[in-house]
């Protein structure tokens, strides 16, 4: 969840330690001056920068970014091949970066980073840059826009997923070679592979985004008039080069692509679609200058920078880096990827329960790009995803009532409240046999899949109902986050490699290569040297057994509308076993879904009977049921 918001704390945490393990094992991801390397990239003109990237230990002490002190200082070079460790997956070598590219227009045939410039983008992609200048529809297909969607759920696994996904497709490893150039070279011929968008923080540092929250509502509230415009999406022209920067953890300003000229140019390219980020209209930070501690910038580190919109980031009082974003996120251009083999990916699990996202999503496509689109939607038993939620926002501090219980009885009442004068006898089985457009007229207008709302998130069936509305069912894979944990790292990189036709590299057996597998094992699945789950927070406590069991019979008519809606999608058979194990529980725990009268008497002290769906009449009002605040927008600010 959450790229624009303090679930990118949690995120920013995980990538960070998962990009840079991942990686190079960096320790360090803030520095204020070049690499040397770079720095000899940037002087010599012939010097091919994908073979020295390495160095870390800026002579200022740059602090990492989590604000703990700065990394021990490493002998040089350290590791020279950012990927080294994760290719050759199967005994080949990574290429060297003079042996790709040429295939794009424009894309010289090696890699120089001086040739990776706003320049040159301006020079070679001129007609492009003008197309999508002249209307955003151009964007379309001058950008390689998202395809790839986990749009739902909060707090299902999705973080795992993104490292999975993000490492076993990269470029630089199913092209085994880390230069960006090589990608739509003749070396990639025939090979898809899956990128995400970049954004830049005001220190100029770019990093790959889980989530960019675009199309969901609460970007549209952050940019007004804007926020729909697949400009915003799309982001300013970045040369391809960028994609690799990200993975230096190279700052902008002290890139060879980042002469404050040139940046200043770029930004100027972009007329009013992006404002000049803070770092360019105020006063840079000189190089050598250390970040504040926790690699932080508030607006008054620089003067003369203007946050946009304003209040963004300070008036929700908290430091986090993503509040200050110089742009929000960034897609690379068409012209420099291999055609219809690159996708690029958006992990907003936000977007299956909005009543805007997925239709935003189709219009803002159109016929053509949507049809391309595919979703994996990750599901979880609803009860333990809620009640994760929860203490997600409980530990960041935006969920102020401090009982699980309260919580989801006030949203329950809220939910009926909002559907109270609903005409349709709304019940889960009821909603799946609806035309998915009658679905989007009732259940979907009441919540916004937005932040805090743990049972709207967790109502499955009307969010995939909802979708269906707007995609083919042969669009979606479902994954539940309890057959994640015990597949092996291999049995879902071949399972998202036959959804989505991104190339898998495999071994001579035909199996995914142990290195590319361990980033996707957890659990018990995962061997020796496998990454377990990411918990991105920690869930305290848990439920009473007495409220989760009422909850349970809450969300048991929603799980069983569930299966007759994946019924048709891809590879449908596992996630039906798992609702019929989770069907065969309820049914085990006695009372059809574990709930007792003691249960439900105890949890309607809360001042709402669970024992009643949302949509059906209370057996008597819910006296004293407290309406939740609105749900705070988990987006973050735009740019
Ligand atoms: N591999 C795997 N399989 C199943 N579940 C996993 C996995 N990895 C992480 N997790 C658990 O998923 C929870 C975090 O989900 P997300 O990453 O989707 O959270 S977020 O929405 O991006 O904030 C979080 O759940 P809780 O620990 O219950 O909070 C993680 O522990």
């Amino acid at each position: 969840m959450r790229e624009e918001n303090p679930m990118v704390r949690g995120l920013a945490l995980a990538m960070g330690l998962g990009v840079v393990t991942f990686m190079l094992g960096w320790s360090s991801v803030y520095e204020a001056r070049p690499t040397p390397q770079l720095a000899r990239a940037a002087r010599a003109p012939d010097a091919a920068p994908s073979t020295g990237l390495a160095a870390r230990a800026p002579a200022d002490g740059g602090r990492r970014k989590d604000g703990a002190a700065p990394a021990p200082t490493r002998s040089q070079p350290v590791e020279t091949l950012p990927f080294a460790r994760v290719a050759p997956p199967d005994g080949g070598a990574l290429q060297p970066a003079a042996a790709g590219g040429g295939a794009a227009r424009g894309v010289p045939a090696a890699a120089d980073w001086r040739e990776c410039g706003h320049e040159r983008l301006r020079t070679h992609y001129a007609r492009e840059l003008a197309a999508e200048a002249a209307s955003p529809e151009a964007l379309r297909t001058t950008r390689v826009l998202p395809t790839l969607f986990v749009p739902c759920c909060p707090k299902a696994g999705t973080t795992f997923l993104n490292l999975c996904v993000a490492r076993a497709f990269h470029p630089a490893v199913v092209c085994r070679n880390p230069d960006p150039h090589a990608w739509a070279g003749p070396a990639c011929a025939n090979r898809s592979f899956v990128l995400g968008g970049v954004r830049a923080n005001p220190a100029g540092l770019f990093h790959e985004v889980k989530e960019p929250f675009y199309f969901n509502k609460e970007t549209a509230k952050a940019v007004p008039g804007a926020a729909r415009d697949l400009a915003v999406l799309a982001g300013p022209p970045l040369p391809l080069c960028t994609w690799w920067l990200p993975r230096m953890g190279a700052p902008l300003h002290a890139s060879p692509i980042n002469s404050e000229r040139k940046t200043r140019a770029f930004w100027n390219a972009l007329g009013a679609r992006v404002r000049v980020p803070c770092n360019l209209s105020g006063t840079p930070p000189p190089h050598g200058t250390r970040p504040p501690a926790a690699g932080y910038f508030p607006p008054s580190a620089w003067p003369g920078c203007r946050l946009n919109p304003p209040d963004v980031g300070g008036a929700r009082g908290r430091s986090d880096f993503v509040d200050y974003v110089a742009f929000k996120v960034a897609f690379p251009l068409a012209a420099e990827l291999p055609a219809g083999r690159a996708r690029t990916y958006d992990m907003t699990p936000n977007y299956l329960c909005s009543s805007h996202a997925m239709r935003l999503v189709r219009e803002r496509y159109g016929p053509q790009l949507a049809a391309r689109a595919r979703f994996i939607v990750m599901l979880r038993e609803p009860v333990s995803r809620a009640f994760s939620e929860f203490s997600m926002f409980r530990t960041w501090g935006w969920e102020k009532v401090a009982d699980f219980g309260e919580a989801v009885s006030a949203e329950i009442a809220a939910l009926r409240q909002c559907l109270r004068n609903d005409t349709l006898l709304l019940r889960p089985l009821t909603i799946a046999a609806m035309p998915p457009a009658d679905v989007v007229q009732s259940v979907m207008r009441c919540g916004s899949g937005d932040a805090r709302q743990y049972v709207r998130n967790s109502l499955y069936e009307s969010c995939v109902a909802g979708a269906y509305a707007h995609f083919e069912r042969s669009q979606f894979m479902f994954i539940f986050a309890e057959d994640l944990r015990e597949m092996s790292g291999g049995q879902l990189m071949l399972k998202i490699e036959a959804f989505t036709r991104l190339t898998l590299v495999k071994d001579a057996a035909g199996q995914p290569a142990p290195s590319l597998a361990g980033r996707c094992d957890t659990g018990a699945a995962s061997g020796p040297g496998g990454t377990r789950a990411l918990p991105n927070h920690q869930t305290r406590g848990r439920i009473p057994p007495p409220l989760k069991a009422a909850l349970r019979r809450f969300f048991a008519p929603s799980r069983a509308a569930l299966a007759s809606l994946v019924r048709g999608s891809f590879d449908d058979a596992q996630p039906l076993a798992r609702l019929e194990a989770f069907a065969r529980d309820d049914a085990g725990a006695g009372g059809g879904a574990g709930g007792t009268a003691g249960d439900v008497r105890d949890v309607a002290s809360f001042g709402v009977d669970l024992s009643v769906r949302p949509w059906e009449r209370p057996r008597s009002a819910p006296a004293g049921a407290r309406r939740p605040p609105r749900a705070r927008a988990r987006a973050a600010p735009a740019v």
